[in-house]
């Protein structure tokens, strides 16, 4: 019975194991007395090593701490496998280097023998690698790296590529695919001259496949632990059966497209990689098999780099190679900035880099990427970009330039206030009417001589904003208008002059750039006049009866100061701030937009007859009102085919992403800046018929109807959209409709029609040039 027992194979394999068992102690017994002149490490356990403290799946982390507590040259086993870790630059730079020739093998583990059986580069040593990786290096550099052929095949895939993404019209989708199929493409392109269509599933199969090989290889169970540990286990692993099959099959397709390259193979003619191995293979007679090995491993290391890079470095938008310091600032006109950027958004796309100086910004251009950004990415693009002048004007108060709790709080404090004193509301429609009336009775006292429209326009449009601010009007003669006037107009001029750009760029240029120095005066003046109105209004503040925005602020604050609100935003700096940013964002813009009206009808007087008969049929004589609009259609059309062409915050007022943003397939970092360039949305060659024509006829129907359009955002979109824009369409509306009523506006004297000119004066606004026109009374119909 118990001979039996012994003779059985259960009992011989349990022998044999106990017998492996002891044996491994001892190896390990005399092994480890033997590593005191080793590399130090953990003490491994029999058989297991060091698996119990080094994780394969986290085995970069969990080698970096072992370096810490080992030094920089330390053990590991990976079960019975004895493995050498170098840490840190200097041993690794020491021995890659300083001993290149004692560290030069590859490691070739028994995964890697499977697939390359001896063959290729990655994972070859001796003779064969050496003469292999001569071959392809220098096939590589003439058909590939560092090349210009291989830049136009990059470029050429990118555009496949952009393609693709496209059509997913900016909703989500896994990127890891069609970025795959990319990079595949450019291996294969240079191997064997050719690209493949993204659909061709022979194509899709073939990179699933190489996909799939590295996850299995990286896999526990087959790189790490069971496979290249006990490598006889590997036909009872069903990861290593289907990596196999995974190289075979695609071992197939390689073989397949080497052998059609090779029935069009002429020698004298290289095409690619392929074609430069058979004519080196006829001269020395390389094996096939090396061939094929080389290219499944370049392809496969293609992928493998791939998904390095793209872990690690998104893909950034594109744009004009960058000089060190100034950036791309040759390649961009200071004075004409839309226009620079509009062309390079030809070459780069709708998402492209450039750098002003060091400055990194990012620029969206045409209107679908615009309005995606800024109404489908609110947040992402929310914040404003503070620049250098910015900052030193602002201080981070008010409105315009600032972010956070205190722009909220400031913004919806300002948006309800404009409500009840301004926009969309009878009363700032009575505010508008009469400074209309105001300035009527001025142009008409001028009886028709030629006049510069800047100053009357800045005048009664600076009104409107006093009324809502203060609650009451100025007279044209009124020292205190004329001179807000003209600080609001230079602070807007000198912020966007070429030289405080140039300082936005290189801040420590602070002290030499002259505009830097009037424009912090300007803000000083502003600080103290807008002080000294604001003590005044305290003064005589009613809490029951407030006259405007001022007083709605002072109630806000003492109700704030009673409830002992700590942190409130409800400032001095602040109020001071919002009544300047709505006074320089509110009368430049709005007397610009008007004034090119008035250039444009002088410019095109068929186009102004057209207006003046509608406004004779169907109003007379009566005081025009903003619910004319409706009945109107022509005039209306006018009004916004004006503020297209005008085009006045022609790259909007810049913003920043609030935090890390991937856009249409690119990766924009936190507080990176961007310009939503309106311009090349107001003049979007796909949304527009003629955008580079002044035509009402892209407002109007084929029945005369008005009709709206998408791409009309003058005033910007999203959470950050202009503040004032009831208040300022009101404003164009009423005053240029009214002055048409009572006024046919010509060139002056001795010049025609033609040559007026509509060239723009750019800086912050974009505004017409100086000139002047006569305003031939009408008698009001
Ligand atoms: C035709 C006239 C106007 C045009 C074309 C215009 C255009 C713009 C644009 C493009 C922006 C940037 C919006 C963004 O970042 O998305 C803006 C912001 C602003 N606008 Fe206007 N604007 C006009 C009139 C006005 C008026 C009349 C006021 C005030 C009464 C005003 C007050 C503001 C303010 C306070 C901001 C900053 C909003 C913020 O940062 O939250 N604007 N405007």
């Amino acid at each position: 019975m118990l001979d039996k027992l012994f003779q059985s194979f259960p009992f011989y394999l349990l022998g044999a194991a106990v017998g492996l068992l002891v044996l491994h102690l001892l190896y390990y017994r005399f092994n480890y007395t033997d590593r005191r002149r080793e590399p130090p490490g953990p003490r491994p356990l029999p058989l297991l090593g060091n698996l119990l403290q080094v994780d394969p799946m986290k085995l970069d982390r969990n080698l970096f701490e072992l370096s810490k507590r080992f030094g920089p040259v330390f053990t590991v086993y990976f079960g019975v496998k004895k493995v050498v870790v170098l840490a840190g630059y200097h041993t690794v730079k020491q021995a890659l280097i300083n001993h290149a020739e004692e560290f030069g093998n590859r490691e070739v583990t028994p995964i890697f023998d499977d697939f390359t059986k001896g063959n290729g580069i990655l994972f070859t040593n001796g003779d064969t690698w050496k003469e292999m990786r001569r071959f392809a290096l220098t096939t590589l550099r003439d058909f590939g790296m560092g090349r210009r052929l291989s830049e136009e095949k990059i470029t050429e895939e990118i555009h496949h590529l952009i393609k693709e993404f496209e059509q997913y019209d900016g909703k989500a989708f896994n990127n890891s695919r069609v970025v795959n199929y990319a990079f595949f493409n450019i291996i294969s392109a240079i191997m064997f001259e050719k690209r493949f269509e993204y659909k061709d599933p022979v194509f899709q199969a073939m990179v699933a496949r190489d996909h799939n090989t590295i996850q299995l290889t990286g896999s526990a169970s087959i790189l790490s632990l069971t496979y290249n540990l006990f490598p006889w286990l590997g036909p009872f692993l069903k990861n290593w059966r289907k990596l196999m099959k995974n190289v075979e099959d695609n071992k197939a397709e390689m073989k397949h497209i080497i052998k059609e390259l090779k029935k069009t193979w002429n020698p004298n003619t290289c095409r690619c990689f392929v074609d430069a191995f058979l004519t080196r293979q006829q001269n020395l007679e390389v094996s096939p098999s090396t061939l094929l090995w080389s290219v499944v491993f370049l392809l496969i290391l293609g992928l493998l780099t791939k998904s390095i890079t793209s872990q690690n470095k998104l893909k950034e938008p594109p744009g004009p190679r960058p000089l060190p310091l100034l950036g791309n600032l040759l390649q961009i006109d200071l004075r004409r900035p839309h226009k620079s950027l509009c062309e390079l958004s030809k070459k780069y796309g709708s998402v492209f880099t450039v750098y002003f100086g060091t400055r990194k910004v990012v620029v969206l251009a045409g209107y679908k990427a615009v309005k995606e950004a800024l109404v489908s990415f609110p947040a992402e693009f929310g914040d404003r970009d503070i620049t250098p002048i910015c900052q030193d004007v602002s201080q981070g108060h008010g409105i315009l330039f600032a972010n956070g709790d205190s722009w909220k709080e400031m913004r919806r404090f300002a948006l309800s206030t404009l409500r009840d004193f301004g926009m969309g509301k009878k009363l700032s429609e009575d505010k508008i009417i009469e400074e209309c009336q105001h300035m009527i009775k001025a142009i008409q006292e001028l009886e028709g001589k030629p006049f510069d429209t800047a100053q009357l326009v800045n005048y009664a449009i600076c009104n409107i904003i006093t009324a809502v601010v203060y609650g009451h009007r100025f007279d044209y003669s009124d020292p205190y208008l004329m001179d807000l006037v003209k600080r609001s107009s230079d602070m807007i001029r000198l912020s966007g002059s070429a030289s405080v750009q140039l300082y936005n760029t290189f801040p420590w240029l602070g002290r030499w750039i002259k505009n830097r120095e009037l424009l912090l005066k300007q803000r000083d003046r502003n600080v103290k006049e807008v002080g000294d109105s604001i003590r005044r209004l305290k003064e005589s503040l009613s809490p029951d009866c407030c006259r405007g925005l001022v007083d709605c602020f002072l109630v806000c604050q003492k109700k704030e100061e009673d409830l002992c609100v700590t942190n409130t935003h409800y400032t001095e700096d602040n109020l001071i701030s919002v009544v300047t940013n709505l006074f320089s964002a509110g009368t430049d813009t709005t007397s610009s937009t008007l004034r090119w009206g008035l250039l444009l009808m002088a410019k095109y007087p068929h186009i102004q007859e057209k207006v003046q008969e509608e406004v004779r049929r169907l109003i007379g004589s009566r005081q025009v009102v903003v619910a004319d609009r409706m009945n109107l259609p022509y005039t209306d059309a006018v009004v916004h085919e004006i503020m297209r062409v005008a085009n006045v915050v022609h790259l909007s007022v810049p913003r920043a992403t609030s935090q890390d943003v991937t856009f249409r397939g690119y990766f924009i970092k936190k507080g990176t800046t961007v310009i939503p360039l309106l311009t090349s949305v107001l003049a979007d060659e796909t949304e527009w018929e003629t955008p580079h024509t002044f035509n009402p006829g892209h407002f109007l129907n084929e029945h005369g109807k008005f009709v709206s359009r998408e791409a009309f955002i003058p005033f910007a979109a999203g959470r950050r959209v202009c503040l004032g824009e009831g208040l300022a369409r009101m404003d164009v509306f009423i005053f240029f409709t009214s002055l048409l009523q009572h006024f046919r506006f010509t060139p002056p004297p001795g010049v025609t029609e033609d040559e007026l000119d509509l060239t723009p004066v750019v800086g912050f606004t974009r505004s017409p040039s100086p000139h002047q026109l006569c305003a031939v009374h009408q008698g009001g119909f």
